[in-house]
C-alpha cells in the first residue's frame, strides 16, 4: 500500500517534492494550506485544519516555514501523525520545541528533522561524540537571497559591490532572525554542539550565484571543511534545491524501511 501523506505549504518546496511522488510510492491525501486558501474543487483536497483530514496520514510534511510548524506540528504529533520537518531553525524558539516534544509524547509520533540544504551532518554527529573545539558554519547567498531579512536593515542589498557579512552570532539567534535563510545553522548546530554554541556568519554576496554553505568543525576527532555550492530552487532561488531534494531522499528512504 503507498504510504499516505499530507504536504503543508504550495511553495517551491513542496512544488518540487510534489513533482516526485508518483515514483515514490507515494500518496498525498491533503494539502495544508492557510485559511482562506482552502477550495473543494481540487484532489486532493487543500484543508487549513488537520483536524478535517479525510484519512489518517502515516506522514505530515512540513514545507510551509516556521510559523506553519509551530501551528500544524503539534497538532499532527499529538494526533499520532510522525512529522518531517525541512524548517529547522523553529527549534530555536524553545515555546515550539516544547510544544513538538510535548505533542510527540502525548501521541507517540516522532518529529523527523531532515538534512536539508547541507550535508556532512553524519561526521559532525560522530565528531560530537568527543570532546569539540569549535563548530562553525557561513551562509553566503547572492544580495537577492536575504531580501525580506535583517540584512535589509544594515545593508542595501541591490547596491552592494562586494561581500558583505550582515550577521555574526550563534545558530539560535541567527535561527530565529533568519526564518526563512538559518534553517541549514540549526541543522549544523543540532547535530553537532548545539544551538547555543554554534558559531554562524552570514553573508550578502553579489559576485556569487549559489547559495554557498561551509561548515568547519575541530576537535578530538581532527578538523574537518565541508562546503556545498547549492543551485537554488527555480520559485524561490533563496532556497536551495538540495533542501526540496532531502525531503524526496527521505521520503526514499522511509519507503525501503517498509519494504518498498
Ligand atoms: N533546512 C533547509 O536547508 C531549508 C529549509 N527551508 C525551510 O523551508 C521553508 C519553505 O521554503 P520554500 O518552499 O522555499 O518557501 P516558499 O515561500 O516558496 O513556500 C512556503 C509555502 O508555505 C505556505 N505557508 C506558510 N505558512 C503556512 C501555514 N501556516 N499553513 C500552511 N501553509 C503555509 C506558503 O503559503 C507557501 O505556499 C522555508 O520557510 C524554511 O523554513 C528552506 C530552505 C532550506
Ligand atoms: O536553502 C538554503 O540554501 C539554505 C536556507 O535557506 C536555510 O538555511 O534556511
Amino acid at each position: 500500500m503507498d504510504l499516505r501523506i499530507a504536504i503543508i505549504g504550495h511553495g517551491a518546496i513542496a512544488v518540487h517534492v510534489r513533482g516526485k511522488l508518483a515514483g515514490l510510492h507515494v500518496t498525498e491525501i491533503a494539502q495544508i494550506v492557510r485559511p482562506g486558501k482552502e477550495s473543494g474543487e481540487d484532489a486532493p483536497p487543500r484543508i487549513s485544519d488537520l483536524n478535517d483530514l479525510p484519512l489518517h496520514p502515516d506522514l505530515v510534511i512540513d514545507c510551509g516555514g516556521h510559523q506553519a510548524l509551530a501551528q500544524h506540528g503539534p497538532v499532527a504529533l499529538a494526533l499520532g501523525i510522525d512529522v518531517m520537518t525541512v524548517s529547522l531553525g523553529a527549534l530555536a524558539d524553545r515555546q515550539v520545541e516544547q510544544s513538538l516534544k510535548d505533542a510527540a509524547t502525548k501521541g507517540g509520533a516522532r518529529l523527523h528533522l531532515v538534512s536539508g540544504a547541507i550535508g556532512g551532518l553524519d561526521a559532525l554527529r560522530g565528531a560530537s561524540t568527543g570532546a569539540i573545539i569549535e563548530v562553525s558554519y557561513i551562509g553566503r547567498k547572492p544580495p537577492g537571497g536575504w531580501h525580506g531579512s535583517p540584512a535589509e536593515a544594515v545593508l542595501d542589498l541591490d547596491a552592494l559591490t562586494e561581500a558583505a557579512t550582515h550577521f555574526s552570532g550563534t545558530a539560535r539567534e541567527a535561527a530565529l532572525a533568519y526564518p526563512k535563510n538559518a534553517n541549514v545553522a540549526a541543522a549544523v548546530a543540532l547535530a553537532g554542539i548545539g544551538l547555543d554554541q554554534t558559531q554562524v556568519q552570514l553573508i550578502a554576496d553579489p559576485t556569487v550565484t549559489e547559495n554557498l554553505h561551509e561548515v568547519t568543525a575541530k576537535g578530538d576527532f581532527g578538523t574537518f571543511t565541508f562546503t556545498i555550492a547549492g543551485n537554488g530552487l527555480p520559485q524561490n532561488p533563496r532556497s536551495s534545491s538540495l533542501a526540496a531534494m532531502s525531503i524526496v531522499a527521505a521520503l526514499a528512504e522511509r519507503q525501503k524501511q517498509i519494504g518498498f
